[in-house]
């Protein structure tokens, strides 16, 4: 969590609202998503496979925490459960606080649009809708920002400026990068004020200068107190990560900060050079050598 973010005490938040009161963990923490016990199964007439395990887990406001493990260990499956994508077969979840394990579709689905945004690896961008179109897209459904009367397109407008888009608003997506379609992307999860943000390979089709600075975009938004959990197979994202969790077979287990990853080092398969060791050690906004590496964004 962001050092400065403690120091400047309770900013209001460019990215969202301030959520409803949680549950206290007992440390103070407020556990933004947590999985309790958490099985899922998918039953076949042939075969029952456990894609999670009795699971526990919890993302504290402002938490960055990156899921890896080998093809088929259940990620995508975790992702959907805490995205109320899927439901578990066993144990209790709760978003911000609330109990959601028994929550109808539509209460489902309601609490999902408030709550949590989504990025994918290929970003899911409407080729036929400028930049701020496809930000504005998910509020569309709801006749407006979630929980607010804010303007839609000039939430959008404001977003896409905050994550250094302001002279690509009326693009296409045919005319941007595939780090500024990914900034799109991250603009687009954030338009509700999302207290959750659920990344899938978030990196997967970005080299690694532009997945630089699609994960450093996340840590700003970690600093305004969004969570975020990104699945991934990407060294780097675990660099930028506040914690990084393994899944093995449906078993989910805290990784060591000074264990090595065991995932592919860059994508030249050179050695690693990223500066993701100044985000390593502070997520507060300086570099080692104290100058300010968010540039003149938030
Ligand atoms: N809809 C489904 N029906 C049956 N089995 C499924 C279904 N979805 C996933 N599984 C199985 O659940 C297990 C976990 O799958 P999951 O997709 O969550 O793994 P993953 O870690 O995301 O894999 P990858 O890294 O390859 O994307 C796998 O054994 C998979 O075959």
């Amino acid at each position: 969590m962001s050092d400065r973010r403690r120091e400047d005490g309770p900013e209001p938040s460019a990215y969202r609202a301030t959520t409803d009161a949680a549950s206290d963990e007992g440390d103070g923490a407020t556990a933004v998503v947590e999985l309790r016990g958490v099985t899922k199964e998918y039953r076949s007439a042939s075969e029952t496979v456990v894609a999670l395990d009795d699971v526990d887990f919890a993302v504290r406001p402002g938490e960055f925490v990156a899921v890896v493990g080998p093809s088929g260990s259940g990620k995508s499956t975790m992702l959907n459960v805490l995205g109320l994508l899927d439901v578990p077969t066993h144990g209790e979840q709760y978003l911000q606080g609330r109990d959601v394990t028994d929550l109808t579709d539509a209460d489902q689905t309601d609490a999902r649009k408030r709550a949590i945004g989504f990025v994918f690896q290929d970003f899911h961008l409407i080729p036929t809708l400028t930049a701020t179109e496809n930000v504005e897209l998910p509020t569309l459904f709801d006749g407006g920002v979630a929980g607010s009367d804010e303007d839609a397109t000039a939430r959008a407008r404001d977003l896409l400026s905050r994550v250094g888009l302001g002279d690509r608003l009326d693009h296409d997506p045919t005319q941007l990068s595939g780090g500024q379609k990914q900034r799109v992307a991250i603009a687009r999860a954030l338009v509700n004020r999302p207290a959750l943000v659920l990344a899938d390979e978030p990196t997967g089709n970005l080299d690694r200068e532009t997945g630089t600075t699609i994960l450093e975009e996340f840590r700003r938004i970690c600093d305004d107190g969004v969570s975020v959990v990104a699945v991934t197979h990407d060294d780097l994202v675990t660099r930028f990560a506040d914690r990084t969790v393994e899944l093995v077979d449906g078993v989910v287990r805290e990784r060591e900060a000074s264990e090595p990853s065991g995932l592919a080092t860059s994508a030249d398969g050179g050695e690693d050079e990223t500066d993701a060791g100044d985000h390593e050690d502070s997520h507060d906004g300086t570099t080692d050598d104290g100058t300010d590496d968010h540039g003149d964004r938030p």
